[in-house]
């Protein structure tokens, strides 16, 4: 019983939330307030029906209009500013648990989550998706070379250079240390394959002044496309992407490889 009573509860705030975002904040204090006045008439007509007539009639009425009309507006809309602040807030926050702090990228829990519904849907409409993994090459001597700020630093700049050659639909992340992942839905090896390449193509033009040092790093990168089957999910197209990639660093690195099943 008190499990049901809390989610009706939730399920009133719920409604409210999506009353509140779908009409804006005056439209909803207009109601409230229209409701009250209502209300408040509809209580004195009971109260005063088939016995008061004359001056106290008028005044009953004139108070439960005027009163609530005047009241319901102050009390309104500050609660319902803050509810809107509080849903805003919530939203941000949910956004935040998404995200890997330094790089801004989906984290890896976000990443793995939001790949199974890509994956689920590629597989509904029997469409191609690519997914690539990313290691960054001998990044530990980035580190012990520059310090861990200047390793911060490219794990920026990369993550920028992902952004600027991936579509806002693709899904990127970062996975943990060195490692990135990108999900690519509606792409085929070889647009996977030629992104891949426009990546090594920018990290090669990159310079980054770090200090009084000038830096430069590279990716070896695998890649698998598919259709994915009913058995698929991330972990396992992203071992397959990673078998790739453990080709591209045990070919001497800065390269691509894509998975060949
Ligand atoms: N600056 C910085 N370094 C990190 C972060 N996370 C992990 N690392 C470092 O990344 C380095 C990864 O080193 P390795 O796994 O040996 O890989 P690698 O040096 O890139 O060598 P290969 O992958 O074989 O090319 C380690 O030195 C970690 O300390 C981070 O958030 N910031």
């Amino acid at each position: 019983m008190p499990i049901s009573l809390r989610s009706a509860r939730r399920y009133l705030v719920q409604r409210m939330r999506h009353i509140i975002q779908n009409l804006g904040r005056l439209k909803v204090v207009l109601l409230i307030t229209a409701l009250s006045v209502s209300f408040s008439v509809f209580i004195t007509f009971l109260a005063f029906s088939l016995r008061q007539t004359g001056a106290v009639y008028n005044i009953a009425f004139f108070l439960a209009t005027f009163i609530p009309l005047t009241i319901a507006p102050i009390v309104s809309w500050p609660l319902i500013s803050l509810l809107m602040k509080v849903d805003s807030l919530e939203k941000e926050m949910r956004l935040l648990a998404s995200l890997d702090p330094l790089t801004e990228l989906l984290n890896r829990r976000a990443f793995f989550r939001d790949a199974e519904l890509y994956i689920h849907r590629a597989k509904q409409e029997g469409r191609m998706l690519s997914v690539i993994a990313l290691d960054l090459d001998k990044f530990k001597a980035i580190n012990d070379c520059y310090g861990h700020s200047a390793g911060d630093a490219v794990l920026r700049h990369f993550s920028t250079t992902i952004r600027a050659n991936c579509r806002t639909s693709d899904l990127m992340g970062r996975l943990g240390g060195e490692e990135f992942a990108l999900l690519l839905p509606n792409t085929s090896a070889s647009a996977a394959y030629a992104l891949a390449e426009r990546l090594h193509q920018a990290l090669r033009l990159t310079a980054i002044q770090y200090g009084h040092s000038t830096m430069r790093y590279t990716v070896s990168i695998g890649v698998i496309s598919v259709v994915p089957q009913k058995t698929d999910n991330i972990e396992a197209l992203l071992n397959k992407a990673d078998r790739s990639l453990y080709l591209a660093k045990e070919t001497g690195r800065n390269c691509t490889v894509v998975f060949d099943s």
